[in-house]
């Protein structure tokens, strides 16, 4: 599933109306249609919920067939019949563009269920122009009726909902007078919000909700996911996202421009090639695959090591090396018995010491990939030593945590471009470091933030947090929904390396890698939450065990 800006929405509609010559106002009949549809959806779902009997027309149908035998059957429009139609009345939110066009179509539809349906204009109705107007005409035609806000007077508490089509990707900045005045009311109203394509008062493209935003329960996105329904805090305003087809071709995205996917097993399947079976030969034995070397831990932060050792292993590479100071080699011996140790000396104090490198690198050289960083904390001349590795590795790097610390001072750009791929793995405070931006600029569009930066420095970026985004140097990125707030615990980011390394090490390319290891880390981290029975339970030792 692609995920479209406001810009790349307009050239696709566009498109379709001039390249097919579907008329908008066919697009906008579609667009008011699903919207209708997924309100009857939801006030049927609310009729069930109510504990009435909520057999509809199909079952009944269904039911009256089965007795007459295979005679001829007819049923009425099982999507736009509802049984307790009488007992709805809810309120439409008409803005002046096409966004409340949507509305007006949508409202009619709602008459035709029996839904009692108010028309709330934001605007005097006169000011709309193009298809809404032809919309607003066609609803007083009908004999919906209507109030204009700030004219007539208004009760929200007398609906039982709320359809806000009021503002879409039309929008441009926070809303102003009468939409910022309905939005608020909207909200305090307690009452269940429908939002048409997008909730008013968010950023389309980023996101970022504005001072007022509408936070709805269910969010009818038209045709193309919208970035801002992935990113936070925009996922929180728009609830449940649908996405409904209104008539504009999939087919036209690519030429679009669109490079941002929502990671879906089909997306991993088809379009990155991902086996997720991963199958195995059966004639395969550890060397088939892979070997990963590690770079972490000190004494006082062992434990980000073995975490990272034992997710590679249980990602399912057939040898793990943990490169660790020599101090810590007492403490961790047992810990982990299917782990390879290598001592590459360090400080008396179980710190690392850029000595290590020579070793480092000679060690990389039977193995298939490096992850660096899980604890490895600061040490004198690390930045040097961690050019070494950047230029020295002949295989492909994992950064993380310090390692991206130390990166995120130096210009690295500087440094010799490498023959295999990177991948760093900031969560957004790293990130802030690496952009030299605040973290509150990373959290305002981190798509578009982690597509800039991978773009730029040619590497792979795995922006951690709620939807992490995986951002291609090739200028494409992925969004994650796997996974939950419970994995907001210690040590859930060094899980994650370990596995991102054990797929780069079997085989997989660093896209395939860094998506599917992101991917399977948020499903692990479901399963280990149902396993406790509370996401907040889960600490990230039971990540790896849920793998
Ligand atoms: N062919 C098309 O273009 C289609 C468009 N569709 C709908 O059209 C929407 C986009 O329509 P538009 O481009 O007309 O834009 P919008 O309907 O989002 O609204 C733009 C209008 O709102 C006002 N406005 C903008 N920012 C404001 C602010 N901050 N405060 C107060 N008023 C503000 C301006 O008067 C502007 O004309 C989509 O989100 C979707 O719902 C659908 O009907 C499908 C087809
Ligand atoms: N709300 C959330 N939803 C989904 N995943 C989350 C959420 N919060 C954290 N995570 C995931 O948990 C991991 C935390 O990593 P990180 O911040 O690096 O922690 P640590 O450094 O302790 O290992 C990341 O993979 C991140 O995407
Ligand atoms: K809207």
């Amino acid at each position: 599933m692609y995920l479209v800006t406001a810009e790349q929405m307009r050239w696709l509609d566009g498109e379709t109306i001039q390249r097919l010559g579907i008329p908008a106002i066919a697009l906008m009949e579609n667009a008011g249609r699903v919207i209708a549809e997924e309100i009857v959806a939801l006030c049927r779902r609310r009729g069930e919920e109510g504990g009435r009997n909520a057999a509809d027309g199909e079952d009944a149908g269904l039911k009256d067939a089965a007795l007459a035998g295979a005679a001829f059957q007819v049923s009425a429009d099982h999507a736009l019949t509802l049984d307790n139609a009488a007992a709805e009345r809810w309120l439409i939110l008409v803005g002046k563009g096409n966004n409340g066009g949507d509305g007006l179509a949508a409202a009619r539809y709602l008459r035709e269920t029996g839904i009692a349906v108010t028309l709330v204009y934001a605007v005097p109705p006169e000011s709309l122009s193009g298809e809404a107007a032809l919309q607003r005409d066609a609803a007083a035609a009908m004999g919906l009726p209507a109030v204009v806000y700030g004219r007539d007077r208004l009760d929200l508490a007398e609906c039982s909902g709320i359809l806000d089509a009021l503002l879409g990707t039309g929008a441009a900045g926070a809303p102003r007078g009468a939409y910022a005045e309905l939005i608020a009311a909207a909200n305090s109203s307690g009452k269940v919000i429908v939002s048409a394509d997008i909730p008013s008062g968010l950023n389309a493209d980023t996101g970022e909700t504005h001072e007022p935003c509408i936070h709805a329960s269910v969010t009818v996105c038209l045709a193309f996911l919208k970035r801002g329904l992935l990113q936070y805090p925009g996922s929180s305003a728009a609830g449940h996202v649908k996405v409904r087809a209104i008539g504009i071709p999939t087919s036209l995205a690519p030429e679009s421009g669109v490079q941002v996917y929502l990671l879906t097993p089909e997306v991993l399947h088809a379009h990155l090639g991902v086996d997720l079976a991963r199958r195995r030969s059966p004639e395969g034995h550890k060397g088939t695959y892979g070997h990963v070397l590690l770079a972490a831990g000190t004494l006082r932060m062992s434990g980000a090591g073995l975490l990272s050792a034992r997710a590679a292993l249980r990602a399912g590479c057939g040898l793990v090396t943990w490169a660790l100071p020599q101090k810590l080699l007492p403490a961790i011996i047992g810990s982990a018995p299917e782990l390879m140790l290598a001592d590459v000396g360090g400080n008396e104090d179980g710190t690392w010491h850029a000595g290590s490198v020579s070793e480092l690198l000679k060690l990389s050289k039977e193995r298939d990939v490096l992850a660096v960083g899980p604890g490895l904390g600061r040490f004198e001349s690390d930045t040097e030593w961690l050019r070494h590795l950047w230029e020295g590795v002949d295989c492909p790097l994992v950064i993380d945590a310090d390692a991206l610390n130390i990166l995120a001072e130096t210009d690295y750009k500087d440094w010799a471009s490498r023959r295999h791929p990177v991948i760093l793995t900031p969560h957004p405070g790293e990130m802030a470091r690496l952009a030299g931006v605040t973290t509150a600029e990373v959290k305002r569009d981190r798509i578009g933030l982690a597509m800039g930066y991978a773009k730029d420095h040619g590497i792979t970026i795995v922006l951690k947090g709620a939807h992490t985004v995986i951002a291609t140097p090739e200028g494409q990125a992925y969004v994650n929904t796997t996974g939950h707030p419970g994995m907001g615990t210690g040590g859930a980011g060094d899980v994650l390396t370990g596995m991102i390394s054990s797929l780069l090490a079997q085989g997989m390319n660093e896209t395939q890698a860094a998506a599917f290891g992101v991917y399977l880390h948020g499903l692990a981290g479901e399963r280990a939450a149902r396993q406790r029975n509370n996401p907040a339970a889960i600490i990230a030792g039971d990540i790896i065990e849920a793998l």
